[in-house]
């Protein structure tokens, strides 16, 4: 927490203080006034001295009111500054992180934790701001003040205080390990939401709505009885204090009055008193709740400092600052192992390839593909062996550098909410005009956005939503391919493609990328036919290696896969 409070500006910090320093010395003083106004001026009749002192008392209620204004303004804007600061710091972290580490703490808790977990900071900051100092420096004053009026009343608080503490500390012995499962069910009810709605068609699909909606309702109404539970915890505190302050006027009255009867204790004293009692009753109250929410944003420091000491372990070297020179692609012995993984996803992988071939990787499903060219951009290290890019190893290299030569198409395509034209210059903002219309031409997308009233300006919605998988695959591989790159990778992007679209697209790859080199990842066996290089994957390990005839007629794996597509034709 104080790590994060550390975020804040030191000026408005302290300016905060000031201010509060002020509005307590009134609120302090105030009671002070009020006895002598009663005392010395309504008892005795003294006119003028009513007059002089009330002056007085407005003058510094007026101090009071102008910095407690101010200390409640730099207190919010400062807790808003923090919040936008968190926000921002984990948005970059996210960014930045490693695939590896970001899928340690998964996308739904990171939601909650950049909302939720950010607004309990933001409130208790400001609440730091506004009341922690405030607080026990009104008790103490108070305190100090009270005894000096009457020591004998300030008795009275030696059995008042035990009863308050046991009774609060009671409440938030039980409340507190609530408010922290509360957090917890936040995460829950999200998480199960967002599945709920990302993938709504495959429930609806499996007519597993009523399942879903159960799912839902349990996490809904855990996280529902847990909020009533504390919240009806809560809702004891205030009356309980209420009754607490209600008895001590009372008793203050009560003893107060014999000693004003008997001469010994004057009324303005004793009014001066109950103001101070009530300061002191209330302050505590404020420390009770700083006690009850500090826990609370501690739970969201502890989650929000896990995102921001999320660690690339993918080391930036910066050693070489471009990637110049002959462009080839080099696997060297390469061995991966996802964290925490039995065994390697991939193992053995030999293979290299110069400026304007085709590398085809080719394998069962789970057999690493994906895994071996995530290497390449560096998404992900390789734990053994080495991988090297235009004769340079990829550690080596600044990763902006080495991404700046890589054109990339995932397995699943990622369109972001704009148009056609913001998406293609996504990869390449330079591009011309006539670029895009020359990428979309070679990814077979060109017709189809020549066909839309708008071109490139039509709409894309959130995540491509209103295109078909076909269309959202071609313009993805338009997006790679309006870069100018060394190495252009397609993970799968080829299978949402029919066979005559799939052909069309490769010649045209073919004629138009001449001197970089292509890495296809396939599962059909006419993608990878042409490709100068195949690789062919079993459960992790690199089987085969050679162009379509050699594999065709040595490789027992590649003819499996071979026969079960020419079946499948067949039939077809
Ligand atoms: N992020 C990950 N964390 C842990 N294991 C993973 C991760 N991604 C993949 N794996 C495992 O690594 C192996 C290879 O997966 P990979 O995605 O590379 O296969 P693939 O050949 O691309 O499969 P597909 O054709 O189905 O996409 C699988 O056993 C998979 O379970």
């Amino acid at each position: 927490m104080i790590r994060i409070i550390k975020k804040m500006s030191m000026t408005a910090f302290l300016g905060a203080i000031i201010f509060m320093v002020i509005q307590i010395t009134s609120d302090l003083y105030l009671p002070t006034l009020t006895s002598d106004i009663i005392d010395k001026g309504v008892t005795k009749g003294d006119t003028s001295y009513i007059m002089h002192v009330g002056l007085i008392m407005i003058g510094i209620s007026l101090i009071g009111i102008v910095a407690s204004v101010f200390n409640t303004l730099i207190a919010s804007r400062e807790a808003q500054k923090l919040g936008k600061r968190l926000r921002s710091e984990i948005y970059e972290k996210v960014e930045f992180a490693s695939h590896t580490e970001f899928e340690k703490i998964g996308t739904a808790s990171l939601i909650t934790r950049t909302t939720t977990d950010v607004n309990q900071i933001q409130m208790v900051s400001q609440m730091f701001l506004r009341l922690m100092i405030n607080a026990p420096i009104t008790l103490i004053g108070a305190s100090v003040l009270a005894y000096s009026r009457d020591p004998e009343l300030t008795k009275i608080f030696l059995y008042i205080m035990p009863a308050l503490i046991i009774i609060v500390g009671g409440i938030m012995y039980f409340a507190v390990p609530l408010f922290k499962s509360l957090q917890l069910k936040t995460d829950k009810l999200n998480l199960v939401f967002r599945e709920g709605l990302t993938g709504v068609r495959v429930i609806r699909a499996f007519n597993q709505t009523i399942f879903e909606e159960k799912r839902f309702d349990d996490a809904n109404k855990d996280y529902t009885q847990t909020a009533i539970k504390v919240n009806t915890l809560m809702s004891f505190l205030l009356p309980i204090v209420t009754l607490i302050i209600s008895i001590t006027n009372v008793s203050i009255v009560w003893f107060g009055g014999h000693n004003v009867a008997e001469g010994s204790l004057e009324v303005g004293t004793m009014m001066a008193f109950m103001t101070y009692a009530m300061q002191i009753l209330m302050s505590f109250m404020m420390m009770t709740m700083i006690f009850i929410f500090v826990p609370r944003a501690q739970a969201s420091a502890v989650r929000i400092n896990e995102v921001l000491d999320l660690k690339n372990d993918i080391e930036n070297k910066n050693e070489v600052k471009e990637l110049t020179g002959d462009k080839n692609l080099l696997f060297h012995d390469v061995e991966f192992s996802y964290p925490g993984a039995e065994k390697a996803a991939i193992t053995q992988i030999d293979v290299s390839v110069k400026s304007g071939e085709t590398l085809a990787i080719i394998g069962g499903t789970g057999s690493g593909k994906t895994t071996l060219i995530n290497m390449i951009p560096r998404f992900y290290d390789v734990t053994k062996g080495s991988l090297k890019v235009n004769n340079q190893n990829v550690k080596e290299v600044d990763q902006v550098a080495l991404r700046d030569r890589i054109g990339f198409v995932p397995q699943k395509a990622v369109l972001f909410t704009g148009t056609i034209r913001s998406n293609m210059l996504y990869s390449f903002p330079e591009a011309t005009e006539d670029d895009i219309w020359k990428a979309l031409e070679i990814a077979q997308a060109k017709e189809f956005v020549l066909e839309l009233s708008e071109g490139l300006d039509s709409i894309v919605e959130q995540g491509g939503s209103n295109f078909s998988g076909g269309q959202r695959q071609r313009l993805c591989i338009a997006r790679a391919l309006i870069k100018p790159a060394d190495i252009y990778i397609f993970d799968d992007s080829f299978s949402a493609l029919d066979f005559k679209t799939d052909a069309l697209l490769r010649k045209a790859l073919k004629e138009s990328v001449t001197e970089s080199i292509v890495v296809i990842v396939a599962q059909r066996i006419s993608t990878v036919v042409e490709a100068d290089t195949i690789l062919v994957l079993d459960n992790g390990a690199m089987v085969g290696k050679g162009n379509h005839q050699e594999l065709k007629e040595t490789n027992e794996t590649y003819q499996e896969i071979l026969t079960s597509q020419l079946r499948e034709e067949e039939i077809a």
